[in-house]
């Protein structure tokens, strides 16, 4: 248990439910985020995981259940309180691309540029201070289609973080870095989290690199939570599910073939 696991969490969900029109993703979902927390979110493609995100981001309501985002009820807020809300949050979603057609300072400029006053000047130190935290201050000149890959996962971070939220939600931030810049950004993970007193929720199939840096992982399957523990919790754990993904095995809980019929079925029988 950690010091702020005494405290209210900061996002809590309860018995949380979500079907897009008849089909049921999410049924019974309790998880709690605790401030100063890092969460990952794992499970195999499809399994609810981006939306659980986009409920806890306020982008979609539950279908049953409970959202709670300090101590508010998401899916009962109106449109200001929402909007309020979410100005609070940091997002990344999936490849959280860059505006193509602006520098990086000016990338990580828009939110400041859109959702505050301030003037240029205290922009400017803002953006530059965000850049300095991603290792990125000199290449705040450069055009989008001028950097690696991980460089703009880090530009993105740093847009994500550009208004000092409380919450930070990624989705899949890991997704096609090659392994040195991995290791860099789920550092920045941390250290912006931590430094910025916030919280954060990731989505997230690197099961090794997560475990390095975050408090606490949920497994997703099937719209449920089957595993739950720390880092420490999750290596030692015989549950099959977990071993399956930390050992990156092929087949297990989940399974490597799409439902078909058995092959002997339809063997000579012309049908493909
Ligand atoms: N807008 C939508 N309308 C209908 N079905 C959807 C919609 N968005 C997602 N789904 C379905 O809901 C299920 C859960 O999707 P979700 O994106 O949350 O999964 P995921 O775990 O994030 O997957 P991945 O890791 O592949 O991104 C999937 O089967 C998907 O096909």
């Amino acid at each position: 248990m950690t010091p702020s696991s005494t405290q209210a969490p900061l996002v809590s969900l309860r018995d949380v439910r979500f079907a897009y029109g008849e089909r049921e993703v999410l049924r019974g979902i309790d998880l709690d985020v605790h401030r100063g927390q890092v969460v990952a979110i794992m499970g195999g493609s499809g399994c609810g995981k981006t939306t659980l995100l986009r409920l806890i981001g306020g982008q979609i309501r539950a279908t049953g259940g409970r959202v709670e985002v300090e101590g508010q009820n998401v899916g009962e807020l109106g449109n200001a309180a929402l909007y309020a809300l979410r100005r609070r949050m940091g997002m990344l979603f999936q490849f959280g691309a860059l505006f193509t057609d602006m520098s990086v300072f000016d990338n990580v400029a828009f939110p400041l540029r859109e959702h505050t006053e301030l003037p240029s000047g205290l922009i400017s130190d803002l953006v530059l201070m965000k850049l300095q935290a991603v290792g990125l201050r000199g290449a705040a000149a450069l055009m989008p289609s001028e950097l690696s890959g991980g460089m703009a996962r880090r530009v993105a971070l740093a847009r994500a973080v550009a208004l000092d939220p409380m919450l930070v939600l990624y989705d899949e931030p890991f997704a096609g870095l090659d392994p040195i810049s991995l290791g860099i950004v789920g550092q920045l993970i941390r250290r912006l989290n931590d430094a910025l007193g916030a919280s954060t929720v990731m989505v997230t199939h690197d099961v090794n690199e997560s475990l390095e840096i975050v408090d606490y992982v949920y497994f997703v399957s099937e719209g449920r939570i089957v595993a739950q523990g720390t880092p420490e919790e999750i290596r030692a754990s015989e549950h099959p599910f977990v071993h399956q993904f930390v050992n990156a095995e092929a087949d297990g809980p989940v399974p490597f073939h799409y439902p078909a019929a058995p092959m002997s079925s339809l063997l000579d029988r012309g049908v493909r």
